[in-house]
């Protein structure tokens, strides 16, 4: 048994390799010494391994009706399948079809989860597809709500799952993992999922929606993708009231037995996988993220989503509406509500890149950006009592206890909500912001879609048509005064798959901020003229395999710059080779 499931493992794992890809199938070096070879992908081990109806039922191998003829006969499946051989494009049609007749989101979410563990290829191929129509699902809005009921939803474990029963056992609970040559990580420990709190163990859905994306956006193997959730229990009553809760039912460990597990799962992560894993945080609570940040930083290859890989896209957002908003980035002053990872992490990448521009220092740079937390607007005389981010924030300046009064006093050319509180940016806000500014730069961050500090339709009413406007959500076109106003999305999803990408690539040891400034450059070039004048800062989703691989491209380069990248000899042309890396969905030929 256990050399059949060793065979199994090692198998899938060459045949998740893309035919085309160096990055996968648990390759090290992605020069291809040790690339699967053509043969080894068409003769696979599924003929004396899985064939019959566990083939069928191999998520990783499954093409459902898609089976040709042949390999009906060749791998046992006569008479499992009904006659009809489907291609993989009719099968698609036929999905979107049955997810189109639903009315309730949840409901299509369920379906694609239903899909990815039934057909991953086919998952794929329709997410890949459809991006812009399922991204919507799978991620921001409904993954929200989809966290919120997982333990009602929940049929198949999709992650790994390490709580303070597996203390002492880590590494042994990573071993269990079906795939072995994992190279990105999404780990939460359910505190801060979305703008919707502490939701526990239930905070999954996050980890596997994140790295989704990182395959249909960043073309990274899904098998070589491993969603994490560390559960320490959770304060947030009502789920330790919900007997669905899937996870353990206490309240949060905290400050030695929290580092602890922590401490064991990062060394059982790097022992397990070498050091070029990736280890994305994601939706951790801001007093533990910034401090797993700077504590394993220097020892792991880290990326905090939350602080850096937004950070990343909206200094790229800012950076592309200047050619609509005009000026100078270091000529603008933004004010943000909410002072947290979102909010401290943008504006630190913003006055580095103000700094780099305009070679004044930091310290300096950091004046023009201005944040609101719940206790009013961040200045000198409240410094002692801050935490140590929002310190370099603390500005001379009298009190200011609320957002329009902030609004007023410093009178900012951008304003972005970065608080996780829905309808913050009142009538009487934007209307504040717009009586200063010609076209004002709104952008409401905050996600699901009922956090969102103003919607589309109020940000472009209230400006009578003025703002420029994106969210971390998406909102449909608005419709004002007899023309359409398109809302872009400003959501780390346009970073972190390419970021992720860019590491592997180029075999990066460390993540550095020149990288995510690197990243941001790349994006906001991605804008076309078109774009611009329909108002957008961001370029279409539709587009993202291919900005994937720019941002891939321009983060890889970085790396080797730094002297950060392992993986020698660096490629001549970055981006062709991060898009000969990507995974493609396509049905592999079973003979
Ligand atoms: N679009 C995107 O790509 C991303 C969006 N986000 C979203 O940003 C939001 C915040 O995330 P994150 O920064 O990690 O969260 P944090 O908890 O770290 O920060 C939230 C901040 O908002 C402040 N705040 C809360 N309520 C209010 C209020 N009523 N008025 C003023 N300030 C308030 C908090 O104040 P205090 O410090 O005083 O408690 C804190 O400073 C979430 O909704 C998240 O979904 C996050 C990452 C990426
Ligand atoms: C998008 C994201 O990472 C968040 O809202 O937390
Ligand atoms: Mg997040």
């Amino acid at each position: 048994m256990e050399s059949i499931m060793k065979g199994i493992r090692d198998g899938a794992s060459v045949l998740d390799m893309d035919p085309k890809s160096t990055v996968g199938g648990g390759v090290e070096d992605p020069y291809g010494e040790d690339r699967a070879t053509e043969d080894q992908l068409v003769t696979p081990w599924t003929i004396s391994i899985a064939s019959g109806s566990s083939l069928l039922r191999d998520p990783h191998h499954n093409k459902g009706l898609a089976f040709a003829e042949k390999e009906r006969d060749a791998h046992y499946l006569r008479g499992l399948l009904p006659p009809i051989v489907m291609s993989q494009e009719l099968q698609e049609k036929k999905l979107m079809n049955s997810i189109r007749q639903y009315q309730v989101p949840l409901q299509k979410y369920m379906a694609l989860m239903d899909l990815q563990e039934r057909n991953e290829r086919l998952f794929y191929k329709l997410l890949i597809d459809n991006v812009e129509e399922l991204l919507p699902v799978v991620y921001t809005p409904t993954v929200g709500e989809a966290c919120q009921k997982y333990g009602s939803i929940f049929r198949r474990p999709q992650g790994l799952y390490i709580s303070l029963k597996e203390k002492g056992k880590i590494l042994e609970v990573l071993k269990n993992w079906p795939e072995r040559s994992i190279q990105v990580i999404v780990v939460t420990d359910g505190e801060r999922i979305l703008g919707l709190g502490d939701l526990g163990c239930q905070g999954m859905g996050i980890p596997v929606g994140k790295l989704a994306l990182y395959t249909a956006l960043g073309g990274v193997r899904p098998s070589a993708c491993l969603p994490i959730t560390i559960d320490v229990g959770t304060n947030n009553e009502a789920l330790l009231n919900d007997e669905f809760y899937i996870g353990l039912r206490q309240k949060r460990a905290t400050g030695k037995e929290y580092a602890e597990l922590l401490e064991e799962f990062m060394s059982a992560v790097k022992q397990n996988y070498g050091e070029k894993i990736i280890i994305q945080f994601e939706d951790f609570a801001n007093h533990n993220a910034f401090d797993l940040l700077a504590k394993y930083g220097t020892s792991h290859l880290v990326f905090n989503d939350d602080i850096q890989g937004t950070a990343s896209v909206v200094l790229a957002g800012v950076v592309a509406a200047l050619k609509l908003i005009g000026g100078n980035l270091a000529e603008h002053t933004f004010l943000f509500l909410g002072a947290g990872e979102a909010g401290t992490g943008i504006a630190e990448l913003i006055a580095l890149e103000m700094s780099k521009q305009t070679k004044v220092p930091l310290e300096e740079t950091r004046k023009k950006i201005w944040l609101v937390d719940s206790k009013g607007l961040i200045v000198s005389s409240r410094k002692d009592s801050l935490q140590h981010f929002k310190k370099p924030w603390a500005h001379e300046h009298e009190p200011v206890n609320n957002l329009l009064d902030a609004v007023k006093a410093i009178k900012p050319t951008v304003l972005i909500g970065s608080s996780g509180v829905g309808r913050t940016f009142t009538k009487e806000v934007i209307e504040a912001v717009a009586s200063f500014n010609e076209k004002p730069l709104i952008l409401a961050l905050s996600n699901p879609t009922s956090q969102s500090e103003c919607t589309a339709e109020e940000a472009y009413n209230w400006t009578k048509g003025r703002a420029i406007f994106a969210s971390g959500s998406p909102f449909d076109p608005v419709e004002y005064n007899g023309k359409v106003f398109v809302p872009g999305q400003s959501n780390n999803a346009y970073i972190f798959p390419g970021f992720g990408l860019g590491l592997v690539i180029s075999g990066a040891i460390r993540v550095h901020d020149d990288m995510l400034l690197a990243a941001s450059e790349a994006l906001a070039n991605q804008v076309t003229q078109e774009n611009f004048d329909k108002g957008l800062i961001y370029p279409p989703f539709s587009n993202i395999r291919k900005i994937s691989a720019h941002i891939a491209a321009n983060v890889a380069a970085k790396a080797y710059e730094l002297g950060v990248a392992t993986r020698l000899p660096r490629p001549q042309n970055l981006v062709k080779y991060a898009e000969s890396c990507m995974y493609t969905p396509v049905y592999r030929n079973y003979r």
